[in-house]
């Protein structure tokens, strides 16, 4: 298993140029199961989690074609199959995706049950519940999820108990395709929904109010091909934003998307960094200070994003003052404090809450990369920790960051990884 060695580093210095969102990428990807046309996605991210998303549709029976590193055509006009089977899903969560395309296309699927993670027990409870309204057949056995429908889905009025980026994003594809209007309340409003509605609309969906708890949407009979460019990650800028913040540095982060970033800049303001924002770039200048504490509370979107609540532990660790982190999304989502802990990091958790008197002086050591912002959070406090620090079990890394240990070298950062 690759790990990655970090050493002390310089402050942080130059641009970065940001990738696309792999979780705008997976669902859109998916948008290929509603139609026969070929799709074609621009600024897709190369990570383990899109290869995992292409193994799946072409295990669908779809046809993948790769033009370079960051975009690819997807064809699914003869499927060959409904099934999503458990050796794909268990690696990739968002596998759960297939099922509203699938059913709203094929009329039918098979898609194993995701099970908990390291983060939480992530049930899948409203996907399920919002199908079902729209007059799915669903029953679970054998650790499937045997979903069908005679006919075509039919569009209903879906209050969700909870926000879910995953159930919203589910329920939208599906209702593409469903006869007369579905109307989901209490939607997700992130910005990758955005994304995905954009995309919809592109293929000749009717989808409205993207961006707002409510959305509409309007069912077609049929969708067509389409070009779409993933939107820029926002988790991987904040990523890049708080690692210059921890090392005192200045970094510009191109083809970012700032108005996607919002509650991030914010915070990363009161910790005292000064940021400039154009249409695509995002300045932050530390200007070698050291970082002030903040509190922060993790909530859906436009809230403070629960995948940006580790690198901010982090940042908190290493600042003036005493710092206060609430996790509201996840219940397990605090695996990165014991592994800080043993770099020298002070934090204490109570409860939901990270709390951390400051100025903790940390140490490399070997720690366990445990989720996919565990590890980006141990990778920022090894940049700054004297000595030497190994992240090992990166695979999680490689899920959601581009060439990380490259895009950190440029900025200056002592980094490489060692294969093992
Ligand atoms: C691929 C992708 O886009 N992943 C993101 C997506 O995950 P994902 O879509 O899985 O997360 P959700 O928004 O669905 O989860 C939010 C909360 O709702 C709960 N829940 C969800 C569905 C359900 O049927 N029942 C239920 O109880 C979850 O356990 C969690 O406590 O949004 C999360 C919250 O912003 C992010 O951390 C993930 O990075
Ligand atoms: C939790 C995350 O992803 P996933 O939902 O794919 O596990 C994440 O991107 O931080």
């Amino acid at each position: 298993m690759d790990k990655l060695v970090i050493k002390k580093s310089p402050a942080l210095s130059g641009d970065v140029v940001i990738s696309g969102a792999k979780n705008a990428a997976l669902p859109l990807l998916m948008t290929s199961l509603l139609t026969d046309d070929s799709c074609l996605f621009r600024n897709v991210p190369a990570l383990r989690d899109i290869n995992t998303t292409t193994s799946l549709l072409s295990e669908l029976g779809a046809t993948v074609e790769k033009h370079d590193a960051n975009s690819l055509t997807i064809c699914a006009a003869t499927l060959s199959s409904v099934t999503a089977s458990y050796d794909l899903v268990r690696t990739m969560r968002a596998s759960i995706l297939v099922l509203g395309p699938l059913l709203a296309k094929q009329g039918k699927a098979n898609v194993s049950l995701p099970g908990g993670c390291a983060i939480g027990a992530r049930p899948v409870n409203l996907h399920l519940e919002g199908l079902t309204q729209m007059g799915a057949d669903i029953t679970v056995e054998e650790g499937y999820i045997r979903a069908s429908v005679n006919g075509r889905l039919k569009g209903a009025h879906i209050f969700m108990d909870m926000v879910s980026v995953g159930a919203t994003e589910n329920l939208m594809m599906a209702a593409a395709l469903a006869e007369g209007q579905t109307v989901i309340e209490n939607a997700a409003r992130e910005p990758e929904i955005v994304d995905l509605a954009d995309c919809l609309n592109k293929m000749g969906a009717n989808v409205t109010g993207a961006g707002t708890n409510t959305l509409v949407i309007q069912g077609v009979e049929q969708l067509t091909g389409v070009d779409h460019k993933v939107l820029p990650d926002r988790i991987e800028t904040g990523t890049f934003l708080v690692a210059a913040a921890a090392s005192g540095g200045k970094v510009r982060c191109l083809n970012a998307a700032p108005d996607t970033l919002e509650a991030v800049l914010n915070k990363l303001r009161q910790a005292g960094a000064d940021i400039e924002t154009g249409a695509d770039w995002i300045t932050l200048d530390m200007r070698g200070k050291k970082p002030k504490a903040v509190k922060l509370k993790t909530a859906p979107h436009p809230g403070f994003p629960t995948d940006m609540q580790a690198q901010f532990v982090t940042l908190n660790c290493l600042a003036e003052g005493t710092g206060v982190i609430t996790e509201t999304i996840f219940e397990n989502r605090f695996m990165h404090v014991p592994e800080l802990q043993r770099m020298g990091a002070k934090i204490e958790l109570e409860g939901n809450n990270a709390v951390s008197p400051g100025n903790s002086q940390l140490k490399g050591a070997p720690v366990m990369a445990t989720d996919l912002r565990a590890s980006a959070s141990l990778v920022i406090a090894g940049l700054v920790a004297e000595g030497e620090t190994h992240v090992n079990r990166i695979y999680h890394l490689d899920r959601g960051y581009e060439a990380i240990e490259e895009k950190l070298s440029k900025l200056g950062a002592i980094i490489h990884r060692e294969k093992e």
